[in-house]
């Protein structure tokens, strides 16, 4: 699968060079020309197939977290239950070939991630050097939001210390500034184009004091370098930027874990909270809240927590039967495998597949005991968890393995690595801020029914 989609994107990748070599466009100039079409489209669904249907609603939906419900719309990626995910139609292997990387670097980096979930567009190398630089000249922290994260206990778990920080940054809103102006709804979206640039520039700095406070307290935090990419300054200020290596995973990392289309947990939040009319601030700190939950973000932690677990119990030499007998330990315990197992996916997530090809090419990263250990569980927990009849995937998704690379390099606080997820996840649900925005969606408001009700519908 992986090959053939590598050679479509050459084709795809390099059809979109042609057209886009020569712009320096920023951000918000493509944007200007791609909303009026967009809008159109809108309009069109509207009123030629507002009436078109999509699918049923069963009680099934109703009562078991809507699994499988078609009712949201989400502009910047898709999710196949087979393929995986697409941003705007490219796989992971197309951006990986499409998508320009830092200078001296081969993994996609965040700002041309951003660049293509926005406009659907994929960027210049100048395009992308420019973001870059215009997110690094906006990346300090206003000193109130200093004060307040070096004001939190060092055992408050970090999720819950980015939220806050992500909310209190809300004191600059422009959105909120304009919308108690009184602007019109039609430029809405510029103004949560500029709030959404101005977090998404910040979130590196707030993580990293977030990491310096809780392990390193007293370390100073290097200084945001203007010439260097988001997330290059990212691991610079958690003071791992010598590691070339950790840096370009990182970039992978973050570019890959950005966007899953809508309906998971924290993109689902974001837009929920943003219908509202909320700023970008605080309809992503509800993201976050969203992603801090074990069955969702927080699940790279409990990988990890768990798969270190197994190698203090069955010690070095660990075989493929001894990982059975723990597979077995942990579900008939009642607790679920972390890192297994998807709301959509039915087949191994190939973001798991693509951090995977990181250790792949990395003899060093491959021979450490951790990411051996994480690559045997994959090749015994499929079938146990077939055999254990429960999840309708038995698949690893991207958690598996994202933590255990991350404590190859050193970076071994697991509480920390939700936060790396919710420096990412920014850049999928902030697009779809902008868009809702742009295309002017309504509040959500579902119809709920109690089991009464329900009962009563099904009987008439
Ligand atoms: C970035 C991300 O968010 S990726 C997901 C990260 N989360 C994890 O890795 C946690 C482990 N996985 C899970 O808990 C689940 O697979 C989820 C939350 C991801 C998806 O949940 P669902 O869509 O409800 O999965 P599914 O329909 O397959 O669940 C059916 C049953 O299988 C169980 N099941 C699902 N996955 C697993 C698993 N990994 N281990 C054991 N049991 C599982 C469910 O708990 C459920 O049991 P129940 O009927 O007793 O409630
Ligand atoms: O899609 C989902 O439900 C969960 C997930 O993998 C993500 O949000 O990245």
């Amino acid at each position: 699968m992986f090959r053939s989609t590598a050679v479509s994107a050459r084709h795809v990748s390099r059809g979109f060079a042609q057209r886009r070599l020569a712009s320096t466009k920023t951000v918000k100039e493509v944007l200007d020309e791609v909303i009026p079409k967009k809008q159109l489209q809108l309009k069109q669904l509207k009123t030629e197939h507002g009436q078109a249907v999509l699918g049923d609603v069963k009680v099934e939906h109703v009562v078991g977290g809507m699994r499988g419900l078609k009712a949201m719309l989400w502009e910047a990626s898709v999710l196949d239950p087979n393929e995986g995910i697409r941003f705007h139609g490219l796989t992971i292997p197309d951006c990986q070939n499409a998508l320009t990387a830092a200078p001296g670097g081969k993994e996609i980096i965040a700002e041309s991630m951003f660049w293509l979930l926005l406009t659907g567009k994929v960027p210049t190398e100048a395009e992308t050097r420019q973001l870059s630089r215009q997110l690094a000249e906006k990346g300090d922290l206003p000193e109130y939001i200093e004060k307040l994260i070096d004001s939190l206990p060092p055992t408050l778990h970090p999720m819950t210390q980015l939220g806050m920080g992500v909310a209190a940054l809300n004191h600059e809103s422009k959105f909120q500034e304009a919308y108690e102006r009184g602007i019109k709804k039609s430029e809405y979206w510029t103004y949560a184009l500029e709030d959404s640039l101005n977090l998404l520039a910040r979130l590196p700095a707030l993580a990293a004091r977030i990491y310096r406070n809780v392990y390193n307290p007293g370390k100073p935090i290097p200084k945001i370098n203007k010439d260097l990419d988001l997330v290059g300054n990212y691991v610079n200020m958690l003071g791992y930027g010598d590691n070339h290596d950790l840096t370009e995973y990182l970039r992978l990392y973050i570019a890959i874990h950005g966007d899953h289309e809508g309906g998971n947990a924290s993109a689902h939040t974001s837009h929920l909270v943003g219908s509202t009319l909320s700023d970008p601030y605080l309809s992503y700190a509800a993201a976050l809240y969203a992603l801090a939950g074990p069955l969702h973000g927080l699940a790279n932690q409990e990988v990890l927590r768990w798969q270190m677990n197994m190698q203090k119990e069955l010690g070095d030499d660990i075989t493929h039967e001894n990982i059975e007998d723990y597979l077995w330990k942990t579900l008939k315990s009642g607790q679920v495998v972390p890192g297994y197992g998807h709301g959509v996916l039915r087949y191994p997530d190939p973001r798991f597949m693509a951090l995977q090809d990181f250790c792949e090419s990395r003899p060093n990263l491959l021979a450490d005991p951790i990411v051996q250990l994480v690559k045997k569980t994959y090749e015994v927990a499929p079938a146990v968890l077939k055999e254990h009849g429960k999840t309708k995937n038995p698949f690893p998704n991207v958690d598996a393995a994202s933590g255990c690379v991350l404590y190859h390099y050193g970076l071994t606080e697991f509480k920390y690595y939700t936060v790396i997820f919710g420096v990412s996840r920014a850049l999928g649900c902030l697009t779809q801020y902008v868009w809702s925005r742009a295309l002017g969606l309504p509040i959500e408001r579902p119809k709920s029914l109690s089991m009464d009700a329900i009962e009563k519908l099904i009987k008439q």
